[in-house]
């Protein structure tokens, strides 16, 4: 049997008259990696916004691990293992790629383990911070400060950071966005092997990334899902192709 990790019911949310988020139903399940794609301004951001905690919902439900999430903080669902991919405004240029992991691994214990914030050697830190930016491939750049990191690196940086917070399911936002060929195959290959343990909600553009990595697709389309199923359900209906993917062909 698997775990519901995230369960979406009925979730509405309007910009002005604009319905940006149109009665949405969604849920990702353990081991799961679930994209949502849609074309540009059909409520992709605005949906996760209201997932991670930015944005708050009009109406619905969210529920993360089988509790009520939307009165929750964005640090609180963090901390309850709902992590979404750092962007790269948010990593400090100026200090080394490892530091960057550090100051996640020390937010994911931050308010609620101080007492264990206070024991923790400098050394423990860094190696658990080093087993993040191994996993990445970025371990021969731990050294080197986040500004001289090429585009490729820093999104390799942002997931090693959102990994350090020790997520059940991460939000992630456009990763290939900017990656070369190269860099988009191996990012898909290691989401490929992070699925077993954590779950993903997966936004991309890259649609060769996404059929080859989803275990279900959503498709929005002006705020709503018009349709949530596997990759060959997916391609092959006419609504689909129609609204969306018929545009790319
Ligand atoms: N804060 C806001 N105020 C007003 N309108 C907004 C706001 N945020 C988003 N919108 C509008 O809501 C709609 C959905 O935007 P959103 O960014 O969620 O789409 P998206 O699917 O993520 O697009 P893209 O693929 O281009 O990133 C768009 O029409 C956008 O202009």
């Amino acid at each position: 049997m698997t775990e519901t990790l995230l369960e979406i019911k009925g979730l509405r949310k309007s910009f002005g008259a604009l319905k940006a988020t149109d009665d949405v139903n969604l849920d990702v399940q353990a081991g799961e990696i679930h994209a949502l794609i849609g074309p540009n301004g059909a409520g992709k951001s605005t949906l996760i916004g209201q997932i991670a905690g930015g944005l708050k919902p009009d109406e619905g439900q969210i529920r993360f691990l089988n509790r009520d999430v939307i009165p929750l903080s964005v640090a609180k669902r963090a901390r309850m293992g709902l992590g979404r991919s750092f962007q790269i405004s948010s990593l400090a240029m100026e200090v080394s790629a490892l530091k960057n992991v550090i100051l996640a691994v020390q937010a994911r214990e931050g308010s609620s383990f101080k007492f264990w914030k206070q024991v923790r050697s400098d050394q423990g830190l860094m190696d658990e911070a080093m087993i993040q930016l191994e996993r990445v491939g970025l371990a021969d750049s731990a050294r080197t400060v986040t500004s001289e990191l090429s585009h490729g690196q820093r999104r390799q940086l942002e997931v090693a950071c959102a990994l350090a917070l020790k997520p059940k399911l991460l939000l992630l936002d456009e990763p290939m966005a900017g990656l070369g060929a190269g860099g988009s195959q191996r990012l898909t290959e290691f989401l490929e092997s992070l699925k077993a343990e954590v779950g993903i909600l997966l936004i991309e553009h890259d649609m060769d990334a996404v059929f080859q990595l989803a275990d279900r697709i959503s498709v929005l389309v002006y705020g709503r899902v018009i349709e949530t199923g596997t990759v060959d359900q997916i391609r092959q209906s006419a609504q689909v192709r129609e609204a969306y993917l018929g545009e790319e062909e």
